[in-house]
């Protein structure tokens, strides 16, 4: 069996254990079996943990020696991670991660900023943003809190993923393979993009998956005239600008990597007319929304950001993002 990296220690999972070690029950999962019986919603939180992280040292490991042409070794690589249950395994640990007793779903904290800002009526159909749509890249569940909105102040949700656990629901495809909407009408409100960056191996392939969130998200706000003028009236502070970005990352991927800290992550989403409208940093994970400004975005096309070292230390991780000139 080939050996990878040592664990990055501080960047397993990304999904957040609680103090409980009991196993997970809840069954609410639409989650597939692999026909090698995997079922981490029958393991410990610290067994999906696990889990997930060798999955993710396989993935960059495997990224590696594709760079490298590494053809034999890509083969022994791809051996394990279908022995560990391949990509459908993964995605039930990281669904298991959703359950409440594993730190719950990241898209309630989009619906609560989402309700904070105006954007969401307190009451079905009452409020402002009736017409939300939204995409969410690397989607593990039709039951999460945001799709829980629709018909509620969200018109749709548009859900992809590499491996689709519900094909009803999910549209399998690679986000970098999903066709640019031609016309503003059809772009979105609202882009999620949770813990998908750390997900992806190659450090450029996280910059370019970034610029591409851009081409997704309208020009314009959705909310009409008359709805803003309702909203003014009724809380006139609110800014309920759109489009946004709602990004989410392991904090140590932040917090703790040599190549990336918030400001540099700032600075990145900045240069591609990114504006941080709002934060909040769990225990274990970082949350973000972000305004694209589509103006702003045009500028300084040149900048590159590179591989840096930026931490230096020991006890640090590798978490990085490249972003080439456009
Ligand atoms: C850790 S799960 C996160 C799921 C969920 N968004 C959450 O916050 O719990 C990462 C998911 O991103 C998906 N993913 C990674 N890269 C993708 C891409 N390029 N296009 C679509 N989905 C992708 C993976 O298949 C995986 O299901």
């Amino acid at each position: 069996m080939v050996r990878t990296a040592k664990a990055v220690k501080s960047l397993k999972g990304g999904r957040p254990p609680l103090t409980s070690k009991k196993l997970s029950t809840s069954n609410h999962s639409t989650a597939t079996t692999t026909t090698n019986e995997v079922n981490p919603r029958r393991k410990s939180a610290k067994a999906t943990r696990k889990l997930i992280n060798t999955h993710h040292q396989l993935h960059k490991a495997r990224a590696i020696a594709v760079a490298g042409n590494n053809q034999q070794l890509v083969r022994d690589l791809d051996t394990q991670i279908e022995q560990l249950g391949g990509l459908a395994a993964y995605q039930a640990a990281s669904l298991t991660g959703q359950d409440k007793d594993r730190g719950g779903d990241s898209s309630i904290k989009l619906v609560e900023w989402l309700r904070k800002r105006g954007l969401i009526g307190q009451q079905s159909n009452t409020g402002p943003g009736q017409d939300l749509r939204v995409l969410e890249i690397g989607a593990l569940s039709s039951q999460n809190a945001i799709s829980r909105l629709v018909g509620k102040g969200v018109r749709d949700v548009k859900r992809i993923d590499l491996h689709s656990q519900d094909k009803s629901t999910i549209e399998e495809i690679d986000f970098m393979d999903l066709p640019i909407p031609l016309h503003d009408e059809d772009k979105f409100d609202i882009v999620s993009l949770s813990l998908v960056l750390n997900y992806v191996p190659d450090v450029a392939h996280r910059g370019n998956m970034l610029r591409r969130t851009r081409d997704f998200l309208r020009k314009l706000s959705t909310l009409s005239e008359t709805d803003k003028d309702e909203q003014e009236a009724r809380e006139p502070a609110k800014d309920t600008r759109l489009p946004c970005l709602f990004v989410v990352l392991p904090l140590p991927c932040l917090s703790n990597s040599r190549y990336m800290t918030h400001e540099h992550f700032l600075s990145i989403m900045q240069h591609l007319g990114y504006e941080s409208i709002e934060k909040h940093n769990s225990q274990k994970l970082a949350y973000m929304l972000f305004r694209l400004d589509h103006v702003q975005q045009q500028r300084d096309k040149s900048t590159v950001f590179k591989k840096i070292e930026l931490r230096p230390g020991g006890e640090r991780n590798n978490f990085a993002i490249v972003l080439a000139p456009d």
